[in-house]
């Protein structure tokens, strides 16, 4: 904390109004730091040494821009009260905005300065706006070349989330891939990902050189390719036999069941906040419960449907925190990672 002594400082400095000679310095001053600023009566002697110390004291902060405090004074009329008004982009499906960009959000968004501005994906983006930022969850060629016109117009814009890491994502083999490169410290928690395959062509699920079924075993799960948003993307099956099999349409990817016991963790990851949360996931499946399931059976976001009471569900433990911390740190620094990777190609393709 550093206190000024204000009048003296407006004397030292020769300024006229302490509003205008203190704003360069606040300007300096890193955010989430204060400056305590006690007004001395003009007038007023101050003690030689305080006047040293005082001047010390400002030089040291305008040559450090370190830590301040809350201004005990009246503002001056030219000082800003409010940090800079910033204006967020949003690009949503219908259903999303209904869901997302409540009342409550817009409040919540105008108390820290920040207008959500819908955007009309049938319009040029680049003549919307002004935009500090934009947040979307929208597909297709047509988007992702406009989003790609405005970064090239605009690229200090932050775009979340930008097309390299939703490219990454949006594909089920590539996804699984951002897992597989994690760099993570030992420890006794396992991190693992089921064994797959992508299947273009359901006659060669078998070809001399590789039983792939045979690898999975039945019950195995279908998931379609892509998830990118679309209806279809969260359709998936159960195949408890070749005769499944034989009704999934390809490309698909072909999944091992893993038991897990019921329960999903799904851990959410903004900046360094991260938030985990317990889910309703497919039961285990056995011999004994599932032999008399034939054939396929359909099912799609189980993660999102409710739990019945009394469930052993609320007996499930959470994972540790430090480790659901670990994976996701492990998870922004490969994605950081990855998008230097992809900016340096595209760099050098210029
Ligand atoms: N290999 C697996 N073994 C057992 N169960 C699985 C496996 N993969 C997925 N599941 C179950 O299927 C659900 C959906 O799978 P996944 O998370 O891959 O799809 P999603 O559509 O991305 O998820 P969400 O429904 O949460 O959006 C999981 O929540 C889990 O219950
Ligand atoms: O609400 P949680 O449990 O986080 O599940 C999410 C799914 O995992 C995402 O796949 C959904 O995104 P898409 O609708 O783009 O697939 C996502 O849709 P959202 O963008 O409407 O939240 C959620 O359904």
């Amino acid at each position: 904390m550093v206190t000024l002594f204000l009048s003296s400082f407006v004397e030292e400095s020769g300024a006229t109004g302490y509003g205008s000679c203190l704003e360069p310095v606040i300007g300096t001053l890193y955010e989430n730091s204060y400056l305590i600023l006690i007004p001395i009566e003009s007038g007023s002697e101050l003690p030689l040494y305080l006047k040293l110390k005082l001047k010390l004291k400002v030089k040291r902060i305008l040559a450090s821009h370190s830590q301040t405090t809350t201004t005990l004074l009246p503002p001056s009329p030219t000082m800003s009260t409010h940090p800079e008004r910033n204006s967020i982009g949003y690009a949503l499906a219908p259903n999303k905005t209904q869901a997302f960009i409540q009342p409550s959000l817009i409040q919540q968004a105008k108390k820290h300065n920040i207008e959500l501005i819908p955007i009309d994906p049938s319009k040029p983006l680049i003549e919307q706006g002004p935009f500090d930022c934009i947040i979307h969850k929208l597909y297709g060629p047509d988007w992702e070349s406009q989003l790609q016109h405005f970064s090239s117009k605009n690229p200090k814009v932050p775009i979340i989330d930008s097309l390299d890491s939703i490219q990454r994502l949006r594909n089920r083999v590539s996804m699984i891939q951002v897992v597989c490169n994690l760099k993570l410290p030992q420890r006794h928690q396992v991190l693992d990902v089921p064994k797959q395959y992508v299947v273009s062509d359901l006659q060669q699920t078998s070809n001399g050189n590789y039983d792939l079924i045979g690898d999975l075993g039945f019950p195995l799960i279908a998931k379609p390719l892509m998830a990118n948003g679309s209806d279809t993307s969260h359709k998936m099956y159960l195949v408890f036999d070749e005769e499944g099999l034989d009704k999934l349409e390809t490309p698909i990817i072909l999944q091992e069941f893993v038991n897990h016991g019921g329960v999903i963790f799904k851990a959410y990851v903004a900046g360094d906040y991260v938030k985990c949360v317990k889910r309703k996931s497919l039961p285990d499946l056995n011999e004994d419960n599932s032999v008399t399931l034939k054939g396929l059976l359909p099912f799609s976001q189980i993660s999102s449907a409710s739990v019945e009471e009394n469930s052993d569900f609320e007996c499930v433990e959470m994972p540790a925190v430090d480790f659901v911390e670990e994976v996701a740190k492990a998870m922004k620094e490969e994605t950081v990672e990855y998008e230097i990777k992809c900016n340096n190609s595209t760099e050098q393709l210029d």
